[in-house]
């Protein structure tokens, strides 16, 4: 029996929550762009896109500011809700960096001594991670250069991530002040061994690319750099060898001695990022002969289990975090802020520890104390 005596709206609405009005171009902003997908022949494929989400603060390696949180919240939710899209590339602008977390200067001259409004920056930064881990499209991060402290807590909530050989990987925030409770000390455990997962978040050593595809946190790395034509990668690290002397070294940083010479070699070099992109759409092309409905659903499978810490702990942690502004946040990042005209980009830590010893009120005569004194 035919149907047409059922009510039935034939109109597509948009889902959209929020507008273009997060979106920019000029740093510092977030830019959002629908491109098609390409088959293996390299032809764009006729109403299907992939939504490339690129941070655009390339002279502050890409840490977002307040306002690039929001734009990313938008574009996920933009991206999740479009029917057009695919897939979903996380990525952003140049060759130094995906992106080094939150922004320092606004960290140290607006959210220092502001814990209150740095709670409400928590919030944002939370629904920043839920937007991707809740993003109904797969996500892919293209990793342009290094993934450092937020930058790599927003990475890791992504699906899969395609690197540049180039690219280094690791935590700031003990260093500078904070804590990786933006999800670090939650997906870690999850990519890397528990051993593993503890020495990278603590020591705020960065780790390459290859020595991270070995430990099974990146999906693909590609070479990046070109001399006469020729791929060559990343001369800074091993890749000719696993073991030497009994010591697993593929990935590990070329000895000191050859360091110049690498240098040297990486500076007759151009960056082309045509292996970056071409992995990056032969895994949208792959997306897309799956069968949408039963992709999500996959992926949301293996997404229940990375959330699982990440929920337990989102919502007590951005207390702590924001009552840290006032505490070593404050210390922290006015020193890598004020790095120009100090020098120092760390406090004395040894001073820090021996007022502590000695039960020193935490006051400005305590930060004075351990804090360098600008040059002029
Ligand atoms: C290790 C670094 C990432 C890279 O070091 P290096 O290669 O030596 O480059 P730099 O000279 O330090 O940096 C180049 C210029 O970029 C500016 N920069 C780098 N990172 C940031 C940033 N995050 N915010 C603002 N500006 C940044 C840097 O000042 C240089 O500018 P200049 O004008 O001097 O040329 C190193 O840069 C580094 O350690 N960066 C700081 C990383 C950091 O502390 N990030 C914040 C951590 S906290 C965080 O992200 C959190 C997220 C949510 C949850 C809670 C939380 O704490």
């Amino acid at each position: 029996m035919a149907l047409e005596w059922l009510r039935r709206d034939n109109e597509l609405k948009d889902h959209a929550l929020l507008g273009e009005e997060h979106f920019g171009t000029t740093a510092p902003s977030v830019i959002y762009e629908k491109r098609p997908v390409i088959d293996p022949q390299g032809n764009a494929v006729s109403g299907l896109f992939a939504a490339w989400i690129i941070l655009n603060n390339p002279s502050q390696y890409n840490s977002y500011t307040t306002e690039m949180v929001k734009a990313v919240i938008a574009g996920f939710q933009r991206a999740s809700s479009d029917r057009e899209v695919v897939t979903v590339v996380f990525t952003a602008v140049g060759d130094k960096a995906f992106c080094t977390g939150g922004n320092t200067a606004e960290y140290s001259a607006y959210y220092s001594k502001r814990p209150n409004e740095y709670g409400e920056y928590m919030d944002l930064f939370n629904a920043m991670v839920d937007g991707i881990l809740n993003c109904k499209k797969p996500v892919i991060c293209r990793v342009n250069g290094m993934r450092v402290a937020g930058g790599q807590e927003i990475g890791m909530a992504t699906d899969l991530t395609i690197s540049s050989d180039m690219a280094i990987y690791g935590q700031a925030g003990p260093k500078h002040g904070s804590a990786p409770d933006g999800g670090s000390t939650d997906f870690l455990p999850w990519f890397l061994n528990m051993e593993d997962a503890m020495y990278n978040c603590v020591s705020c050593e960065t780790w390459s690319a290859y020595k991270m595809k070995a430990k099974n946190l990146l999906t693909k790395v590609v070479p990046v750099l070109k001399k006469d034509g020729q791929w060559v990668r990343n001369p800074l690290v091993r890749t000719d060898t696993y073991v030497d002397d009994g010591e697993i070294v593929y990935g590990e940083p070329v000895a000191a001695d050859q360091i110049k010479a690498a240098k040297e070699l990486m500076a007759q070099c151009t960056t082309d990022f045509t292996k970056l992109d071409a992995a990056v759409n032969e895994l949208v092309w792959k997306f897309t002969n799956l069968f949408p409905g039963c992709l999500i659903k996959s992926i949301d499978g293996i997404r229940a289990k990375k959330k699982f810490f990440w929920d337990q702990a989102k919502l007590a942690n951005r207390h702590w975090l924001a009552a840290n502004m006032n505490h070593e946040a404050w210390l922290g990042f006015n020193a890598f802020d004020a790095k120009k005209s100090t020098g120092k980009d760390v406090i004395d830590f040894i001073k820090y520890r021996q007022l502590v010893a000695e039960g020193a009120l935490f006051d400005e005569k305590f930060a004075e104390q351990v804090l360098a004194k600008p040059k002029t």
